[in-house]
Parts: C-alpha cells; sequence; structure tokens
C-alpha cells in the first residue's frame, strides 16, 4: 500500500481559498497512491482561533466540495485533514473528512479530545463523542486528530473496533516536537498498528509548527520521516505485517479488562 502524507505550510501569507486551491492540487499529484492524507485544520491553521469562526463551514461546504474531486480525480482514498466545521444548530467542530477514490464521502470525524484547556480549541469547540473506523482494501484505518494523540484509551477503542492502521491529521507545534514523535511510536508499539501522522509546516498565529510528519510501522519502526519544510511524505507499506506483528508477539491477547480500582493504604 503507498501513502502520501501532505505536509502542507500553513501561514497568513496565504489565503484559505489559494491553500484550498494548492490542496486539491497537491493531492492530485498523488495520482497512483492509494492513501493521502492532509493536516488538521489546515484550511486556518489549528492555532489560529480567531479564524475557527469566520472560516468554520458546513460539513458539505468548500472544503468538502473541492476535496471529494480532488479525491476523484486522482483515484485515491483521501483523508482530507480537518476542518472547522459549523453544526446546523451553530456548534463548532474540528470535523475530519474522509473519500473514497470515486470522491464518495466515506466517513467524518469530530474530534473527541479539544486542545486548549480553559483557552482556544477547547472552548471554541464542540467535542465529539464518536470514534470512527474506516474499511479501506487492505486494511481498517482508525483516526484521530493532533490532541487526540495523548490519549491511549481512544486508540484502544479503535484497536477493539479492528482499526490496524492509524491516521492522524495534526497541527503540531515546534515546542512539543518530541511528545510527537514519542507518542506516535508508543501509539504505534502498544496497538501493534502502523501510525500515519501528518502535520503542518510553517508558522501561523506567531506558532512555528513542527512538521515532522512520521509513519511507524507495527513494532515502532520509523518508516519514514518529514522535516520541518513543506513536503510530501511517501511510504509503501504492508497492512499484512499488523496481523503478522499481532501473532508473533500477541501482547495485546494478554490485555486484563475491567481492573479492580488500587486499594487504598491502610
Ligand atoms: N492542535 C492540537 O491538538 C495541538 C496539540 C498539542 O499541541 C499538544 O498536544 O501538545
Amino acid at each position: 500500500m503507498r501513502a502520501s502524507l501532505i505536509q502542507m505550510r500553513v501561514d497568513e501569507d496565504e489565503s484559505v481559498d489559494s491553500r484550498r486551491r494548492r490542496a486539491a492540487s497537491l493531492v492530485r499529484d498523488q495520482a497512483g497512491a492509494d492513501l493521502v492524507v492532509l493536516p488538521e485544520l489546515w484550511t486556518t491553521g489549528a492555532f489560529a482561533y480567531e479564524r475557527f469562526g469566520t472560516e468554520a463551514e458546513p460539513l458539505q461546504g468548500p472544503t468538502h466540495e473541492a476535496m471529494a474531486k480532488a479525491a476523484a480525480d486522482a483515484g485515491v482514498w483521501l483523508h482530507a485533514g480537518s476542518i472547522p466545521e459549523r453544526a446546523p444548530e451553530g456548534t463548532l467542530y474540528n470535523t475530519s473528512l474522509l473519500f473514497s477514490p470515486s470522491g464518495e464521502p466515506a466517513a467524518s470525524y469530530r474530534k473527541i479530545h479539544r486542545f486548549g484547556f480553559d483557552k482556544g480549541e477547547a472552548v471554541l469547540m464542540g467535542a465529539g463523542t464518536e470514534p470512527v473506523t474506516v474499511r479501506l482494501p487492505g486494511t481498517t484505518v482508525g483516526v484521530a486528530t493532533c490532541y487526540d494523540l495523548r490519549f491511549p484509551e481512544l486508540f484502544r477503542s479503535l484497536v477493539d473496533a479492528g482499526a490496524e492502521t492509524l491516521v492522524i491529521p495534526a497541527g503540531w507545534p515546534e515546542r512539543r516536537r518530541s511528545h510527537w514523535t514519542l507518542l506516535a511510536k508508543a501509539r504505534a508499539v502498544e496497538n501493534q498498528a502502523y501510525v500515519l501522522a501528518c502535520g503542518t509546516a510553517g508558522t501561523h498565529a506567531g506558532v512555528p509548527q513542527a512538521g515532522h510528519s512520521i509513519v511507524v510501522d507495527p513494532w515502532g519502526e520509523v518508516l519514514a520521516e518529514a522535516g520541518a519544510e513543506e513536503e510530501i511524505l511517501t511510504v509503501e507499506f504492508d497492512p499484512a505485517r499488523v496481523a503478522t506483528t499481532r501473532e508473533q508477539f500477541p501482547a495485546l491477547k494478554d490485555r486484563v479488562l475491567g481492573l479492580a480500582p488500587p486499594r487504598r493504604p491502610l
């Protein structure tokens, strides 16, 4: 299986319309890949909080339309990263869009863990509640978004639903790059799954982005890693290695579920 991670530069010098056209063109250039991935909130930037409201779109808005067409033109499965979605009742969500190679919507996922503690995304956007998996030929994809990477229980629920390839668009800051790389490897090793994590390059809202999109195999080996600038990270991987890794080192079978709470000291 061939995947292309489009680590886009997201900065204020470029309009949303121009970046949307550029993203569509970059997706079209990936014809021949099986799966193409874009980052989190690439229309606005994940830290451009003041733009979430002004650039929010309905689920089937201009980004949906452009990405559906680009997926069909390239004939690829497309994880089109996420958009600031304005739901019909007015709530904003950080929503990922996935398309089949004919441009049909395959899934959408509203980010469950919002970043910012008491500001930013955490107060501006609603929280998703539903983990999402999508069946592709040869692998089941589980999706998560950026800050979700810090919450292993979400990934376990994806694995329980059959996920073998974990696709994670992000807008991760340079300041915490070491966490990004570490957590991507950890999620791959503990879940014995491929991790495809696609970040952004450039600086927006004064926050330099880490780039360093990364693909990790089910044994925790890094198959490919981008630099800090805009880059297409292309990788070939064998989805069947998930089953062989899980058979040969069957740690997932040793899970003990429903542990009692720790005992209090006497
Ligand atoms: N956009 C995000 O979710 C940022 C997450 C982040 O910076 C972190 O977890 O650290």
